[in-house]
């Protein structure tokens, strides 16, 4: 549903955005990763139409943005939660987004029910904490009720609860077929929400898979009373316990099948996973810009 097409973006000498290719599909949440300054909000901005790419187009259903006749009955987004007008009420900002786009005031209403916005929604939002702003911001990307929600860091700010709550929308928005498109710092809670992870590193794509292949690829452990032979050729093999040797590279079959082959007696043979933050590391080790120097 989203389809980015070799997209560039630069500004002066800076590549913020470099040669991106990718397609979002739908049913799917797919969280989107990267260092500070990898480029993300830049990708966003491009899909929205707010940053013209250097090179390269950006596409929703198809189209890009501008051409959509009700965009946010396409897409919906939150990108920053505190730009909305301080001195209107919530309602009246979710109002006057749907007047723009002959959107039914009772939509409004239905979608401060489910944001739980309902209460403060007569406040000035100038008066919201993060929170609740976030809540505000999410109101605003559900209220087309959109094939296509991208959200920018949507949990920043909330509560476990509330952080619980944005997994389990998130989720259920997915099954509902649409394609959900999310930026986050925390990996504990990318691991439990997206399905597939896109990851950039200065501006550069380098990871797109899904979730369960990011978490494999920490090792394979196989254990035994006499594995010096499965030691020697493979070249990836450590000790880490009595008798246990830790793989890197090969799977668990192919660990397996040459422990057979060299008629090995394996008590013990299994996958170990890594932690997606384990798998992150790994994989922007070199694409961090401004990571703290080892002194
Ligand atoms: N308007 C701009 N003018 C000049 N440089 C910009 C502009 N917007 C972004 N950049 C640069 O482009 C790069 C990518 O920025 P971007 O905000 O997209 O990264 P990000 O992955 O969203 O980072 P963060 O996780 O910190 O939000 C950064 O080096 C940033 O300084």
């Amino acid at each position: 549903m989203i389809s980015l097409q070799g997209v560039t973006k630069r500004y002066g000498a800076k590549t913020a955005v470099d040669d991106l290719s990718l397609e979002l599909k739908p049913g799917t949440v797919t969280g989107f990763l990267g260092p500070n300054g990898a480029g993300k909000s830049t990708t966003m901005r491009i899909i929205l139409g707010l940053d013209r790419p250097t090179a390269g187009a950006a596409l929703i259903g198809g189209r890009p943005y501008r051409e959509l006749e009700r965009p946010l009955r396409t897409i919906g987004a939150l990108l920053d939660a505190k730009a909305v007008h301080p001195h209107r009420s919530g309602r009246d900002h979710l109002r006057a987004m749907a007047l723009s786009q002959r959107i039914p005031y009772a939509r409004v209403e239905e979608v401060l029910g489910l944001t739980g916005m309902a209460e403060a929604a007569g406040r000035r939002a100038g008066s919201y904490s993060l929170g609740m702003s976030q809540r505000l911001g999410i109101a605003g990307a559900l209220l087309g009720d959109p094939e296509v929600l991208m959200l920018d860091e949507p949990v920043n700010g909330l509560d476990p609860d509330g952080v619980r709550w944005i997994r389990t929308l998130l989720k259920s928005l997915a099954g509902e077929g649409r394609t959900v498109f999310v930026s986050s710092h925390l990996m504990s809670e990318m691991e439990q929400t997206a399905d597939r992870l896109v990851v950039l590193g200065k501006g550069r794509l380098i990871a797109d898979e899904p979730m369960e292949r990011l978490l494999r690829g920490a090792g394979v452990v196989v254990r035994g009373p006499a594995l010096e032979p499965l030691a020697e050729v493979l070249l990836d093999a450590r000790w880490t316990g009595a008798g246990e040797l830790t793989v890197t590279g090969p799977s668990v079959e192919q660990v397996g099948d040459l422990a057979y082959e060299l008629g090995l007696r394996v008590h013990e043979l299994r996958a170990v996973e890594s932690s997606l933050e384990e798998s992150y590391m790994r994989l922007t080790e070199g694409d961090v810009e401004y990571g703290a120097v080892a002194v």
